[in-house]
């Protein structure tokens, strides 16, 4: 933030400039509610994204969309070098679990070399502040019902372990460097913005909300279920499915948090509420009011049994809290926004 004087040498009234946020993945399912609450605020915002998952429709016509790759270092001196940054939101990855275990080398370049790339990009124009993305994929089985950051780490995928090893790097950056980070540790991101105008649309799909809704409008024939024998309620994979605006509104509180905290931090986000595929899908078919058919599939490989969130720090320490808990709640939006989406694969 800058602070400035309207009269030079005599204090009669402050003007509060905004900060001037780089959103890399802004054009994304989460980068883009970000952008919009940013806008909402009057942030000065720019989104670099390869629209590779992208949507460009997804980002209001008054902000920059520069278009990217995070592997392209020239196009992150020019980025740099075109503006003054105060801050960096890092959304840009790829974040399927089963792809990256049949492409562990595609994961670990766009993950690891794009985020050491921005890093570069970041220290030689001198922006030291930064929030990541990171995931509940980095902590692997659970030793206890509700994982904290105390947690140890142990990621059962070579997507969760892009994130861990991004993470490791942030706080070696912050000791060398004086980079500034929090790394925030979504679980299920779920539910759109209840505006209407965006929400989540990947092509291919792989989350679990939006596969069940395609399949309630019968875009899909039917859900497949990656496995029912875990050591779950009714066998089938525990998730703390969390409202994406929720998740946005804690990387507005990180701003001030890197301000007073010098360092890097980590944070998990969560509703700290597990709920089966079963019971997702029953709570789908409540909204919806519809029967959604469903087969039980093998196990997806690198998947864990059970993974929720105990997001006490959040709360505490940035006085974070979550607006739309309530798993039907958090459909109904998804639901809204999938019945007559604007843009993505099933638009139109
Ligand atoms: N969706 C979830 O449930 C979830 C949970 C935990 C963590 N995360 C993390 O949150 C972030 C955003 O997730 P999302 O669901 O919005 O994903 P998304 O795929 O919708 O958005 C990612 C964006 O980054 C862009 N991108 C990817 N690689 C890039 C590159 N090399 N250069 C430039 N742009 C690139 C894509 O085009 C896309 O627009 C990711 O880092 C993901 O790992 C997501
Ligand atoms: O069509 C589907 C889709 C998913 N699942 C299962 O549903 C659960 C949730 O899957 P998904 O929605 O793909 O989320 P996760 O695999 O938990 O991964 C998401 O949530 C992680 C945090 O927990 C993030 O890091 C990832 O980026 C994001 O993809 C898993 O057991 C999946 O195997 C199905 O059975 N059928």
């Amino acid at each position: 933030m800058l602070y400035l004087t309207s009269r030079p040498g005599k204090i009669k009234r402050i003007i509060k400039l905004k900060s001037k946020i780089l959103v890399c993945g802004g054009a994304g399912y989460i980068g883009s509610h970000m952008v919009r609450q940013l806008v909402e605020r009057s942030y000065d915002v720019v989104v670099f994204d390869n629209l590779s998952q992208g949507n460009a429709a997804s980002v209001p016509s008054t902000v920059p969309l520069i278009e990217g790759d995070l592997l392209n270092t020239d196009a992150l001196a020019r980025l740099f070098a075109e503006h003054r940054f105060d801050a960096v939101y890092h959304f840009a990855a790829l974040i399927a679990v089963g792809e990256s275990v049949v492409a562990p080398d595609i994961y670990y370049r766009n993950n690891v070399v794009g985020t050491l790339n921005l890093l570069d990009a970041m220290r030689k124009a001198d922006v030291d502040r930064i929030v990541f993305s990171s995931t509940a994929a980095t902590f692997g089985n659970p030793q206890t019902a509700l994982i904290a950051e105390s947690h140890p780490q142990n990621s059962l995928n070579p997507y969760g372990r892009t994130k861990l090893m991004m993470e490791q790097v942030l706080a070696d950056y912050g000791h060398a460097f004086g980079i500034r980070s929090v790394c925030f540790r979504y679980f299920n991101a779920a539910g759109a913005d209840p505006s209407g105008e965006i929400g989540e649309a990947h092509e291919p799909e792989t989350h679990l909300v939006p596969n069940i809704l395609l399949a309630a409008l019968g875009e899909r024939d039917m859900l497949d279920i990656n496995g029912n024998d875990y050591d779950t309620r009714d066998g089938t994979c525990t998730r703390d499915y969390i409202h994406v605006n929720d998740i946005a509104s804690a990387h507005l509180a990180a701003l001030d948090y890197m301000d007073a905290n010098p360092g890097a931090h980590d944070f998990n986000l969560g509703n700290g509420n597990g709920f089966t595929i079963m019971e997702v899908l029953e709570a789908a078919e409540k909204v919806t009011g519809r029967k959604i058919p469903y087969r039980i599939k093998p196990r997806r490989e690198g998947d864990a049994a059970t993974l929720v969130a105990d997001s006490s720090r959040a709360k505490t320490l940035l006085g974070w809290t979550p607006e739309m808990p309530d798993i039907e709640m958090i459909i109904k939006t998804a639901w809204d926004w999938h019945q007559a989406p604007k843009y993505g694969p099933y638009a139109g």
